[in-house]
């Protein structure tokens, strides 16, 4: 049985007068994969940024309509967004890790959120966090190294693991694998499948295949519009829309 974490009804998004998404409604479920895809400009970013409220870090723009966590709405007055994003982390397309130790990295979240009192209650965070994004094998004898001085791919599961550091519900993918090579981007979706038995994962993907290969719900998204979610084996094996079915066959974007 899934559980329903986040649910978004009637969501507009603005930047201006220009609207970016259409009234978009979906219940996103715990414990499983939703892939955002569609044609470059469709909304997929945009709506991704509405759930944790990283639009409002955007001059003009401007979101309408309801979006619950947990049945609590996100953007009510007594939601503080900084607890917010801990609770609904954010991993975005190029791996951008602070100008700072891989450990200091990862302190600063559980630091800022009064997660760990000491020094041995951090040490626990920081292996457990770099365990599960699968990085810890490889960097646990040159934590104090820059963070900056890792390969791509690596950089992109400290990014995870800083994300992991501070306990989300969800953790939200914008293109996770796009900046990095084959043998990387296979790390990163068997890292995502291993992680979401404990999170609600959301990842933007340009790639069919990946969304495919990596999430169980499939939303589809042209020109601010949600055209179709479901099941990701119906969507791509019998979708209900023409406009899915288009684009999924290569017709398109
Ligand atoms: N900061 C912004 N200011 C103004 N318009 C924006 C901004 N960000 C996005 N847009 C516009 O909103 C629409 C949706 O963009 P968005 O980046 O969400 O699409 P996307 O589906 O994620 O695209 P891509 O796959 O190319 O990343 C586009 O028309 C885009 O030009």
């Amino acid at each position: 049985m899934t559980e329903t974490k986040l649910t978004a009804r009637n969501v507009d998004v603005y930047y201006g007068q220009k609207k970016a998404i259409d009234n978009v409604s979906i219940d996103i479920d715990n414990g499983l994969v939703t892939a955002f895809i569609g044609p470059s400009g469709c909304g997929k970013s945009t709506f991704l940024r509405s759930l944790n409220r990283m639009n409002d870090t955007i001059a003009d723009a401007r979101v309408t309509g309801e979006i619950l966590l947990d049945g609590e709405d996100i953007y009510a007055a007594s939601m503080d967004p900084v607890a917010l994003r801990a609770r609904v982390g954010m991993v975005f397309q190029k791996p951008n890790p602070f100008p700072k130790s891989i450990y200091e990295n990862i302190a600063y979240g559980p630091r800022i959120h009064g997660l760990a009192s000491n020094k041995a209650d951090m040490d626990v965070v920081i292996e457990r966090s770099l365990t599960k994004a699968g990085l810890w094998d490889e960097v646990k004898d040159r934590l104090h190294d820059a963070g900056t001085a890792l390969s791509g791919g690596q950089q992109q599961r400290l990014c995870i693991a800083r994300a992991i550091a501070v306990s989300p519900e969800v953790i939200l993918m914008d293109e996770p694998c796009s900046a990095l090579d084959p043998i990387a981007t296979a790390k990163i979706e068997e890292l995502i499948d291993e992680l979401k038995e404990n999170y609600a994962i959301v990842i933007v993907t340009h790639s069919m295949q990946q969304a495919a290969r990596v999430s169980q719900r499939t939303a589809f998204f042209h020109l601010g519009n949600l055209v179709e979610y479901g099941e990701t084996d119906q969507v791509f094996t019998n979708p209900r829309e023409e406009k899915t079915k288009d684009y999924i066959t290569g017709r398109y974007g």
